[in-house]
């Protein structure tokens, strides 16, 4: 039988190489295009902070999180920590024999050491999306489910500068205890677009981002690079971004949008960023 859970491994990138790739080494080594693939678990191990990205999109049967090679591990989790957050239909995550259901948007947080972790979709014709983030860990944390009414909430932004928007906290010390990994959802107000400008960098954690809630024929242009040598992404529904420590992370959208980010690295402080001035950028 064909695994249902496969990997696709993304080295790290120094930046001095990546002011010389093209577009298509762009996308090659920073965008995730299938992030969501109906009937199988799709990973991509980077390794920018051997962070593991990727989703779990159930149809008609389970889909159990097995532990591919590169992970080296006999159980996925024995040495990683991981979130799973739904942004399908409703779907049930079982984590050893207990079973939480998330709704759009919630997230479960599985500590290191689960053994099995299993996902299904509560309707086959309107599948549940869990978006996955693993990162090692090196303590077990309690399992929790972390509905988006429990996030600690940022507003920020505003409408003049089209970028008035809420931060869901949902991974945070604040909500409850991880070892590295950090996430949050930011929702837009209508007709906001542009996401995390003025920009930002924090060399000691990269960060991960998702997009969803994108129309078909939508786009994110995702700026990234450092700031005195910025490129773009052009990003479609449902794709996800590496972002090393070194590179900006903000984009603007051709229509409204939402998405997930999420950071590892030596601390969990979110306020710990380095602002870059506007008349840095080039
Ligand atoms: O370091 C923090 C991350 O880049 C995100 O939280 C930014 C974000 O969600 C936003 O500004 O909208
Ligand atoms: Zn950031």
């Amino acid at each position: 039988m064909p695994d249902h859970v496969i990997v696709e491994t993304r080295q790290a990138s120094h930046p001095d190489a990546v002011k010389r790739f093209d577009t298509g080494e762009l996308r090659r080594h920073f965008l995730i295009e299938r992030v969501f693939a109906p009937g199988l678990i799709a990973l991509t191990y980077t390794h920018v902070d051997r962070f593991v990205v990727g989703g779990a999109m159930p149809t008609d049967a389970p889909l159990a999180l097995t532990a591919p090679r590169e992970i080296g591990q006999k159980t996925f989790l024995a040495r990683r920590e991981m979130s799973a957050t739904n942004v399908g239909g409703p779907g049930r995550v079982t984590v050893d024999g207990t079973v939480h259901t998330l709704g759009r948007l919630d997230t479960l947080y599985v500590g290191m050491g689960a053994d099995e972790v299993v996902f299904e979709s509560l309707d086959p014709a309107d599948p549940a999306k869990f978006y996955l983030l693993s990162c090692p860990a090196h303590a077990s944390h309690r399992t929790a489910l972390v509905p988006l009414e429990r996030a600690r909430k940022v507003p920020l932004g505003a409408e003049a500068s089209a970028n008035k928007r809420v931060i869901n906290q949902v991974i945070h010390p604040d909500v409850l205890p991880t070892c590295q990994l950090v996430a949050g959802i930011t929702l837009f107000s209508p007709g906001s677009v542009w996401n995390t400008m003025p920009s930002h960098t924090h060399d000691r954690r990269s960060e991960i981002y998702l997009y969803f809630d994108l129309p078909e024929d939508g786009r994110v242009f995702h700026m990234m690079g450092e700031p005195h040598e910025t490129r773009h992404l052009v990003v479609a529904n449902e794709q996800a971004i590496i972002s090393p420590g070194w590179s900006i992370h903000s984009g603007v959208g051709t229509a409204s949008y939402g998405f997930m980010w999420a950071m590892a690295g030596d601390n969990q402080d979110f306020t710990d960023m380095d602002m870059v001035p506007m008349s840095a950028l080039r």
